[in-house]
């Protein structure tokens, strides 16, 4: 069964009249990850946010964009403010800018779950703190009385997968999660989100340039060149069969690119 299916999203700048999102199709099946890979402004973000809303007003967008079976493209804002979080969840690029600078971050996290759920002060830090041992924090207690710039990034990441799984969304868009981290963090994060997956039977959408990376998390993939899908298909097909030259291009040099890293790191490439 599909989660999401997005048919014909185009997405286009008011101002300048360019066509950002050409014609878009694709769906998210129950359960599974969907990778988008690409170069960089070829409309991964840009798509994401679409399904999210969350473009800027200069953006206007059109097409279907159904969750289970309800059109999100036609939903008030308000209608669609209950679903964010709850039914579909972002996890940006960096953790800082997801979190409120002047509060520490438990009070953000109790307002994000207030919006959803009837649970009282102590309820919700029970539930925060066990989900924030899950991804391996230690002393949520002393996290959550301190401010973003107090913790790294791969905290403030962890932090937002800890959310998640308190949140159980339908899907969680990572939008290059691990991007903003050093190497050692990126592998903490990208092990956390593999067994978030394994946990919850949430659907995952994975932006990230790392075909590495993608070929261990995702269960299909898509990828995109100048706003459009040139090729789609399950991780193995993408990787070992790719029809698309972009593609082939984007599978050796990615890889090359990996194969390099592991060898300067002493791994077996
Ligand atoms: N608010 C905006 N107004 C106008 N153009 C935008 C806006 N946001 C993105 N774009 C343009 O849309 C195109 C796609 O951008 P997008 O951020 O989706 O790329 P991306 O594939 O996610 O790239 P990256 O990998 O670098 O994050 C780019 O040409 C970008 O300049």
């Amino acid at each position: 069964m599909n989660i999401l299916e997005v048919k014909n999203l185009k997405v286009w700048d008011v101002h300048s009249e360019k066509n950002i999102i050409k014609n878009s199709s694709f769906h998210v099946e129950s359960g599974s990850c969907l990778a988008i890979v690409g170069e960089s402004g070829s409309g991964k973000s840009v798509t994401c946010r679409a399904i999210m809303r969350l473009n800027s007003s200069s953006l206007h967008q059109s097409g279907d964009i159904l969750f289970k079976g309800e059109n999100l493209n036609q939903l008030s804002e308000k209608e669609l403010r209950k679903k964010r979080g709850k039914n579909l969840c972002m996890i940006l690029q960096n953790g800082m800018s997801a979190f409120d600078p002047s509060c520490v971050v438990g009070v953000h996290l109790r307002e994000t779950l207030a919006e959803h759920f009837d649970w009282n002060r102590n309820e919700m830090e029970v539930k925060m703190k066990s989900a924030m041992e899950s991804v391996m924090l230690k002393n949520p207690t002393e996290i959550m009385n301190k401010y973003p710039h107090q913790l790294s990034g791969g905290m403030l990441q962890r932090i937002m997968i800890a959310l998640a799984v308190v949140l159980e969304p339908d899907i969680i868009i990572a939008d290059e999660p691990t991007t903003a981290l050093d190497t050692i963090s990126q592998f903490e994060v990208i092990e956390q989100f593999i067994s978030l997956r394994n946990r919850m039977s949430c659907s995952i959408i994975f932006i990230s340039h790392d075909l590495g990376v993608v070929r261990k998390i995702a269960d299909e993939v898509l990828v995109m060149k100048d706003g459009d899908i040139v090729e789609k298909g399950t991780t193995d097909e993408v990787f070992s069969d790719a029809k698309h030259d972009y593609t082939k291009y984007l599978v050796s040099t990615r890889l090359a690119l990996s194969n390099n890293f592991k060898r300067i790191m002493g791994e077996e490439s």
